[in-house]
């Protein structure tokens, strides 16, 4: 029970040592020996498609299996954009096959960020909502660019759809039931200001210092010794990784019935048309 699966990865089987790896959608570097750089790199907003998805979770796994490596920095090629979350076309008007992988790209990818061995950092430039906020939630630590207008958050329940149980569980662990239910009932998206007062995130920098503190931040939390921090991570996390590990299917079939119906389809379309108003 202690030793939650995945969370002490073997590194065996991972590529080791990184060097400016670049690959489809990230970019992956180790600018200094302990702390990795992970860039999201999808233009135009770093959505998550399954093919995104897959790409990230690739990447953390390549800097796991350099031994060196303990923490890693999370940020964006966009300076105005971390992630817009989840590609909504993968969700709308979906081949039933393709949507069911797709949704098992996103556990994989939450299991595999959430559970790190790595001591994770989110340098949060720009806008973070809904699957961008789960990206940052599944790190350590949080450090967010200033500017009022960008913002992060569950914004689910304007598009017409719920966050599944677990995104729920990880909102809740993060800034506690009663703002939970207030940001997820209203799919309230929190400027940077109000997302640290309700310690969603944990600091606010100016934009050019974004990736400085966020390196800074990293190497405090290398430094300290794994097998501690490590274990102390499995302690607080390996609960609702397991739960979801067992219940990984079911939540499949919840989320493929969910999208699948009519009503749900005619509000992601309609949200999809609204945004950049061009589709
Ligand atoms: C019993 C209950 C069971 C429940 C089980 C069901 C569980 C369901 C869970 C589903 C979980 C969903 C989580 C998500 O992540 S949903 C995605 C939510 N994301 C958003 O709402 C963000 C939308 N985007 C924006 O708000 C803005 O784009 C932005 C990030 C603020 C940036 O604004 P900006 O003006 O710079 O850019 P544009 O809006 O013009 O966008 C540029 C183009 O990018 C397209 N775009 C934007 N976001 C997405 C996206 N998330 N997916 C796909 N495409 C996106 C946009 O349409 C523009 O395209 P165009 O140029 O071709 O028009």
């Amino acid at each position: 029970m202690f030793a939650s699966r995945g969370l002490l990865r073997s590194s065996r089987r991972l590529v080791g040592g990184i060097s400016s790896a670049t690959r489809t959608y990230v970019n992956l570097s180790k600018p200094s020996t302990s702390v990795a750089v992970l860039e999201l790199d999808r233009a135009p907003v770093n959505s998550l498609s399954k093919e995104m998805a897959d790409a990230v979770s690739a990447a953390i796994k390549e800097a796991e299996g350099d031994d060196k490596v303990q923490a890693l920095v999370l940020k964006s090629s966009n300076p105005k954009i971390f992630s817009a979350g989840l590609d909504i076309t993968e969700m709308n008007n979906p081949e039933v096959e393709r949507l069911e992988d797709f949704w098992r790209s996103i556990q994989d990818l939450f299991l595999t960020l959430y559970g790190s061995r790595l001591s994770t950092v989110a340098a949060i430039e720009g806008h973070s909502p809904a699957g961008g906020c789960l990206l940052a939630m599944s790190c350590d630590y949080r450090v967010m660019t200033e500017g009022e207008n960008f913002k992060i958050g569950l914004n689910e329940t304007k598009l017409g759809i719920a966050a599944p149980y677990w995104l729920k569980d990880l909102f809740v662990k993060t800034i506690g039931n009663r703002e939970a239910e207030l940001g997820l009932g209203l799919g309230k998206l929190y400027s940077p200001s109000e997302a640290l007062s309700v310690n969603l995130i944990d600091e606010v920098v100016k934009n050019e210092d974004v990736l400085e503190v966020a390196m800074k931040e990293a190497e405090t939390w290398a430094k300290i010794p794994p097998k501690g921090r490590v274990a102390s991570k499995v302690m607080l996390r390996s609960e609702m990784m397991d739960e979801l590990r067992e219940k990984k299917e079911l939540d499949v079939g919840w989320f493929r019935d969910f999208i699948m119906e009519e009503g749900t389809q005619k509000g992601i379309d309609a949200y999809l048309k609204s945004l950049g108003g061009k589709k």
